[in-house]
């Protein structure tokens, strides 16, 4: 007979189903981690705390060998190590960016460097950092245009804007890729491509960490903040988490420090920033699941559709929002419409004898019981058209999915983007639900 199990041991196959779920498969034993260990040793650094794992949820990353404590270093990277522009004005690339002029910015001199180092395969002295390095990216800059199409409007807007900008980068450093021609016997064009240019930017805009400002003479007056970290740039994003992390120069090294507890054999990560999943997926190309940060932005249109159509002060009351900043950045999050996007809303739902008082609703201050009864109102019909928009959007990335089988991947992305959405749309609307019934 089957032994009856307490609430101790259920919870303890709980905890066990969680853990064995996440866990990592170890992929130390890869010739291209054997060999970046090997590497980083020349270099002076040997980690004792991490080893290269694969998870189900977030992919590769860096696992604990052993349990860290709070406070506890989790890496220290030497500055021997670090790919920063420093590397690249010393090496043979050094006398081209000194003497071209306009002078280079730090993220052309970075972008150039991995261009041609790559070109360089065997010959790189950055060849085992490289062979870890992904193959391709998937930041909206790289998505398919009919990919970026579906994307929500905000971000759609930033994914056009960006690629636009990295196109403009690659043709105005045209110049400057050919004046390094005598480095090279192949053609420059067919080395510095817009392609391998774009795998370049990704690599910095995805992976850098930041150093303190430094100036460099022969370089442009953008801030120089990037540097590669080999290595460490294996650690993925969880915005649960909290870190120190920074170039100490004392040690000469970049250190991070754990601020919470990691058990052996447990998924170690960092935290990018409280960035929400728009933010997520245009820097990094990825979303993240339960994101505390995550949020459904609310497009002025939308926030103007369920409002009455005859209000003679709607103009002015829009213009208001206009100069105290309220027409932007309104939101629904994971606990319900953002107090923002409440105020805009008590605002424009502000009855006429009562306009007056619209600094006091600025301010946070409750101006009716009808006013507060009617922006919920409008709260709850903006929530609920988001939702049937959302779940359109994820018909017709579905369909696409079964349509076009090479772009699976691209578009599983966006539809974990909608889905998180929907899940923030869902909780908002009972949030509303409830702050309704109060007033009934
Ligand atoms: C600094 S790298 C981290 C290591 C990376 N996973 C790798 O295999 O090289 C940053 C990239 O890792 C991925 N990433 C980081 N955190 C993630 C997460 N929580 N979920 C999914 N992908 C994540 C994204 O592709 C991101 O651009």
């Amino acid at each position: 007979m089957p032994k009856r199990k307490g609430r101790t041991s259920r919870i303890r196959k709980r905890k066990l189903f969680r853990t064995s779920e996440m866990r990592g498969v170890n992929e130390s034993y890869r010739s291209e981690f054997i060999e970046l260990k090997k590497w980083l040793k020349a270099r002076k650094f040997e980690d004792t705390n991490l080893i290269p794992a694969r998870f189900p949820g977030t992919g590769r990353g860096l696992m604990s060998k052993i349990s860290l404590q709070e406070g506890q270093m989790i890496i220290s990277l030497p500055e021997s190590c670090l790919l920063t522009t420093h590397t690249v004005i010393r090496s043979y690339l050094g006398p081209y960016v000194t003497k071209w002029k306009p002078s280079p910015s730090p993220l052309l001199a970075l972008c150039t460097f991995l261009v041609s180092e790559k070109h360089a395969g065997d010959r790189s002295l950055w060849k085992p950092y490289l062979e870890i390095l992904p193959k391709s990216y998937t930041c909206p800059v790289c998505l398919e245009p009919e990919v970026v199409d579906l994307l929500p409007q905000p971000l759609k807007a930033k994914a056009i804007e960006q690629r636009a900008h990295v196109q403009e980068f690659f043709a105005s450093s045209r110049d400057f890729f050919c004046s390094l021609q005598p480095l090279f016997v192949e053609a420059i064009d067919s080395i510095f491509s817009y392609r391998a240019f774009l795998w370049a930017w990704c690599t910095v805009n995805t992976r850098a960490v930041y150093l303190r400002p430094r100036l460099q003479k022969c370089l442009s007056a953008e801030p120089d903040t990037c540097a590669l970290a080999p290595y460490l740039d294996l650690l993925n994003h969880s915005p649960h988490v909290q870190v120190q992390a920074a170039f100490n120069e004392e040690t000469g090294s970049y250190e991070i420090r754990a601020a919470s507890r990691y058990r052996k054999h447990e998924e170690v990560y960092i935290c990018y920033g409280p960035h929400d999943n728009q933010r997520l997926l245009l820097e990094y190309g990825f979303v993240s699941l339960h994101n505390p940060h995550a949020c459904v932005y609310v497009s002025r249109e939308i926030l103007l559709k369920y409002l009455p159509q005859i209000d003679k002060q709607m103009n002015k009351k829009i213009s208001i929002l206009e100069d105290h900043g309220f027409m932007e950045n309104l939101t629904f999050g994971w606990d319900g419409p953002s107090w923002r996007l409440l105020t805009a809303l008590k605002l424009l739902c502000l009855e006429a004898e009562k306009f007056m008082c619209w600094k006091q609703v600025l301010l946070g201050e409750i101006i009716s019981y009808m006013n507060e009864r009617k922006s919920l109102e409008v709260a709850q019909k903006i929530c609920c058209y988001s939702i049937e928009e959302t779940n359109t959007m994820l018909l017709k990335v579905s369909r696409l999915k079964t349509e076009k089988l090479s772009l699976v991947s691209q578009l599983t992305l966006v539809e974990t983007l909608w889905i998180e959405e929907l899940k923030i749309l869902q909780a908002s609307a009972e949030i509303l639900n409830r702050l309704q019934s109060t007033f009934s």
